[in-house]
């Protein structure tokens, strides 16, 4: 406690006190009535925040109404509040009412973000206890349309731009972000955002929803998130031309100078918060994805989203589904429309559950899987030379042209859309797959609804209500035939805020395979009786955060088994353990 008190006398933030500390409830109780240790009682906290006008501004430590007469008094707030006091019940109250008068998303989106610019708390506290509801605000689908017009709403920035004009400072920019410890960081280069291409430096809403969901749905704490967008350029012709445009006005570096912008950034990340911050990539384009995560994943603790966390919850699905459609994973054929990053990722992970469960070596579990590309069904005979990333699903097979014909050549029992593209599981496609299956297994994964392969009603309405039916953004309850279908929603948000958590209370230092299997295991096993009667393969997301401390709990374990994780002793009930660090949105106390 000495240097801690030492520090707090320099003006450094109380939450800096505890670097180690795993995630939030420990570290921040020195704010609470319920940690009146000794310690805080001498401790001079109230010189490291801010008081009176710049209080109020301070969206981590401002109240609002709530703020209480004592603290009004204590904080140099007379005056600068109207009379009355409210509670944190009563302001959330307040705010979904309003949002709920919006009736355009991108509004409800721009409320919301004013809210986190003004009452970090609030905002949680809302988010938490309305996940379903402002899921899809913050989140898929209407993040993607914040992004498509981020220049015209931009109002206060958010996280932290490193473009090609930072080149040789990437270290000195990440020492102007205000916070020192960080846990987390989600990066993209906008190139691939959800399905809707290059939208370049406004890709930044994508990182800021991400790590929103990380606190929300993870429990990390708001002050260990960065969100961060690496600016190279956009190739998007319509934005060039935008004249509120927020990004570098030229078309995106590439090759040599790419790669050395990357791992600059790489290297400071390191140098600047250690090596046991989380670097999750997140929409980038295939050719970077794979690559940036095959060089740095044994040298960082990095995670690609796309790639893997996509594969986590597809497979969770995947799982929980056989007790409705029947059969073994290795019993059933899946066939993919699109091979990026999300389709190889998924068809990676299931090939090597199927490996593990049956012992077949994973080349064999592969041709259990088929993908269908831009040219047709991934076959040997294929001209073109394949990238990497597709060479492993070049399996022996006549040449397909596309996706109908494969469906009919391959007759598949489970059929996922990675494409990127809308509309593209037509009725012809969903009835021949319907035609040999008595529950067909259909995944439309592509963001955000736009840009999914089917909507909800299509699937239930071509296979006669037979379907098992997910997408990657939600649907509404479909009511065919008298009967009312409750489509799932198969997206990474199930996962990454779990995993992350996991490596962070767990101190881990690498990401391994086996930990996304521990993950998506952990999600299938959450899924309930209750929720199979009602055809769902997934849990709600109103369950996210106790669903969030087994998948970190499991994927700990797995840090734990594989020697990669660096926090000891290790606790012994690691789901306790994880729940005990989750970041609570309630108000603290001010003395
Ligand atoms: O953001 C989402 O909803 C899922 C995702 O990672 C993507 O589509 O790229
Ligand atoms: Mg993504």
């Amino acid at each position: 406690m000495e240097s801690a008190l030492k520090e707090v006398r320099d003006g450094v933030s109380v939450l800096d006190l505890d670097p180690t500390a795993a995630v939030g409830g420990g570290v921040e109780d020195v704010y609470g009535e319920d940690a009146a240790t000794e310690d805080q009682l001498v401790t001079p906290w109230t010189f490291s925040v801010a008081s009176g006008y710049s209080l109020l501004r301070d969206p981590q430590y401002n109240k609002g109404l709530a703020f209480t007469e004592k603290e009004r008094d204590a904080h140099y707030l007379r005056g600068l509040l109207p009379p009355a006091t409210s509670t944190q019940q009563l302001q959330e109250k307040k705010l979904m009412h309003n949002i709920r008068q919006y009736q355009v998303p991108l509004q409800k989106y721009m409320a919301l973000t004013e809210l986190q610019e003004r009452n970090e708390r609030l905002f949680y506290k809302l988010l938490i206890d309305n996940v379903e509801e402002l899921l899809p605000i913050v989140y898929t689908p209407t993040v993607g349309e914040a992004c498509q017009k981020y220049g015209s709403i931009f109002r206060r920035p958010q996280g932290l731009y490193i473009s090609l004009k930072e080149k040789g400072r990437i270290l000195e920019v990440l020492k102007n972000w205000p916070e020192r410890t960080i846990q987390v960081i989600v990066v993209t280069d906008g190139e691939r955002i959800l399905g809707l291409g290059d939208l370049g430096c406004q890709g930044m809403g994508i990182p800021v929803g991400k790590l929103a969901l990380y606190t929300a749905l993870g429990g990390v704490r708001p002050s260990a998130c960065l969100p961060i967008t690496i600016d190279v350029g956009t190739n998007n012709e319509q934005l060039l031309k935008d004249e509120f445009y927020i990004g570098l006005r030229q078309k995106r570096a590439t090759g040599k100078e790419y790669a050395e912008l990357l791992h600059e950034f790489m290297g400071a990340v390191k140098q600047n918060y250690g090596e046991k911050v989380v670097v999750q990539f997140e929409d980038f384009a295939n050719h970077n994805a794979f690559e940036l995560l095959a060089k740095y994943r044994n040298t960082h603790l990095v995670f690609n989203d796309d790639i893997q966390g996509t594969a986590a919850v597809v497979l969770a699905g995947v799982v929980a589904a056989l007790k409705l459609i029947g059969g073994t994973l290795s019993e059933h054929k899946f066939l993919f429309l699109g091979a990026g990053e999300a389709g190889t990722g998924i068809a990676e992970l299931i090939a090597l559950e199927i490996s593990k469960k049956t012992n077949v070596p994973v080349e064999e579990a592969r041709k259990k899987i088929w993908l269908v590309d831009s040219k047709g069904l991934i076959v040997s005979s294929r001209k073109e030379s394949l990238q990497n990333f597709k060479k492993p699903w070049a399996h022996e097979h006549e040449p397909v042209k596309d996706l109908i014909d494969a469906v009919k050549a391959i007759k598949p029992t489970v059929l996922i859309g990675t494409s990127g593209i809308g509309k593209t599981f037509t009725k012809e496609v969903i009835e021949a797959l319907a035609s040999f299956n008595e529950k067909p297994l259909i995944l439309a994964l592509s963001n955000p609804t736009s840009q999914s392969e089917c909507t909800a009603e299509e699937a239930y309405t071509w296979t006669k209500g037979r379907a098992i039916f997910a997408s990657g953004s939600p649907f509404d309850p479909f009511e065919y035939d008298g009967k009312v279908y409750i489509p799932g929603q198969s997206n990474n948000a199930y996962i990454f805020p779990g995993f992350g958590l996991g490596l962070v209370i767990s101190g881990a230092i690498r990401v391994h395979d086996d930990m996304l299997l521990a993950a998506s295991e952990a999600l299938a096993g959450q899924v309930s009786k209750e929720n199979f009667d009602k055809g769902l393969i997934y849990p709600p997301f109103s369950k996210i955060r106790k669903i969030s401390a087994e998948i970190a709990a499991n994927v700990a374990a797995k840090a734990y088994e594989l020697g990669v994780a660096t926090r000891l002793p290790r606790p012994e009930n690691l789901v306790k353990y994880a729940e005990s660090c989750m970041y609570s949105p309630l108000y603290r106390s001010y003395r």
